[in-house]
């Protein structure tokens, strides 16, 4: 396999999105945008940190990458249209593998009618993919950290921890998963990014909105400092699945605050503007749970409390972050 015949059998048939005028084969992609908004984020995925060949296969690989960046697309309420691929390979990969890859982020890209419209290609040690995606948004609909004020209802949707529980199993336990666990390796392996549910929120006035990457103690705490507000959060509200509750019934709480990689969606919303969050994750399918309230901040800058055996504590930021040793 040469670069040239890996971008070829990588190459779309055909494209999806009428906005698209040039895709691949050229020095770069153009499309015109349209009256909305333009949403962009970029997100790296990289083995030894975000997965292992224990933790994923080619195709898992390919699925999450795409998943996170969606992630940030829905948390900003954007609708997805475009992603663009930066791979670097090591030579142990085969390109029948690669292109397992490639159909792991086609599954969920056609779910949405993303085209892939661009990206690099070079080789290396280990295996790095960097996907950048493009959304598009009403104008002015875009959902910002920094909306949230005192008075709001502070929500989460689908349940905490599972991601962290599945990587728990896969690098620690081996063969013999039960129905519980499978459950809970898929949702590390293969998360649903809160994209419907998100484009559902775009009749609401006003909703803050953060993705869980690294841990909600983080992702809160993001929301706090953005919008100059303490976050008040119930340990009891929390949403979990039984089947995290089952299999890891010691650890499911801190993995919930801090274990990061679920892809929820962290917002907040007005008392008056909550039964439309509500009537959202109806209409989608997709649980939403109160787990507490926004209030006025006490002291120089936003922090988040967690009501925890009937005591108030302070939930420093505490899920994953990069550069600081771990995973390393
Ligand atoms: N190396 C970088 N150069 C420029 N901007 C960056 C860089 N890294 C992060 N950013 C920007 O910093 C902001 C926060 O990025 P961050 O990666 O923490 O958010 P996220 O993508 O939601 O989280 P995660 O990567 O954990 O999923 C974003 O605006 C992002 O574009
Ligand atoms: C093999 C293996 N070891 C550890 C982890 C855990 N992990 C890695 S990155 C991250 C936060 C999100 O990253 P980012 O902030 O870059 O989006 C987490 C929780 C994993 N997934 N696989
Ligand atoms: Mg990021
Ligand atoms: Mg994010
Ligand atoms: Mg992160």
């Amino acid at each position: 396999m040469d670069e040239f015949s890996f971008i070829r059998s990588i190459q779309p048939e055909y494209y999806q999105q009428s906005s698209l005028i040039k895709g691949i084969d050229d020095d770069a992609a153009v499309f015109r945008p349209t009256d909305r908004d333009i949403v962009t984020a970029v997100d790296t995925m990289v083995e030894g940190v975000h997965f292992s060949r224990e933790t994923m296969e080619p195709a898992h690989i390919g699925y999450r990458v795409l998943a996170a960046n969606l992630s940030d697309l829905a948390a900003m309420g954007s609708t997805p249209l475009f992603y663009m691929v930066s791979i670097t390979i090591p030579p142990n990969w085969q390109q029948e593998e690669l292109e397992v890859l490639y159909d792991g982020m086609n599954q969920l890209a056609s779910r949405y009618k993303m085209d892939l419209i661009g990206g690099d290609t070079v080789s290396g040690r280990e295996l790095s993919l960097t996907v950048t995606v493009i959304g598009s948004v009403p104008k002015e609909k875009a959902r910002y950290r920094s909306v949230a004020k005192p008075g709001d209802i502070l929500f989460v949707t689908g349940t905490l921890g599972d991601s962290r529980a599945g990587l728990e199993w896969l690098l620690n336990d081996g063969k013999g998963a039960t129905e519980d666990i499978t459950y809970l390796i898929e949702r590390h392996r293969e998360p649903t990014p809160r994209v419907e549910f998100a484009e559902q929120l775009e009749e609401l006035e006003r909703v803050a909105l953060n993705d869980v990457s690294d841990g909600i103690a983080n992702e809160a705490n993001e929301i706090a400092e953005a919008s100059d507000v303490d976050l008040h959060m119930d340990l009891e509200s929390l949403p979990f699945s039984k089947q995290i509750r089952i299999s890891y019934p010691d650890q499911y709480e801190e993995w919930g605050l801090s274990g990061g990689e679920d892809f929820e969606l962290l917002g907040t919303v007005s008392e008056a503007e909550w039964i439309s969050v509500k009537e959202a994750a109806e209409r989608t399918g997709i649980p939403v749970t109160k787990i507490g309230q926004v209030n006025v901040k006490q002291g120089s800058s936003g922090v988040v409390k967690i009501y925890k055996k009937q005591q108030w504590e302070v939930l420093k930021p505490s899920g994953y972050t990069h550069l600081t040793g771990e995973g390393e």
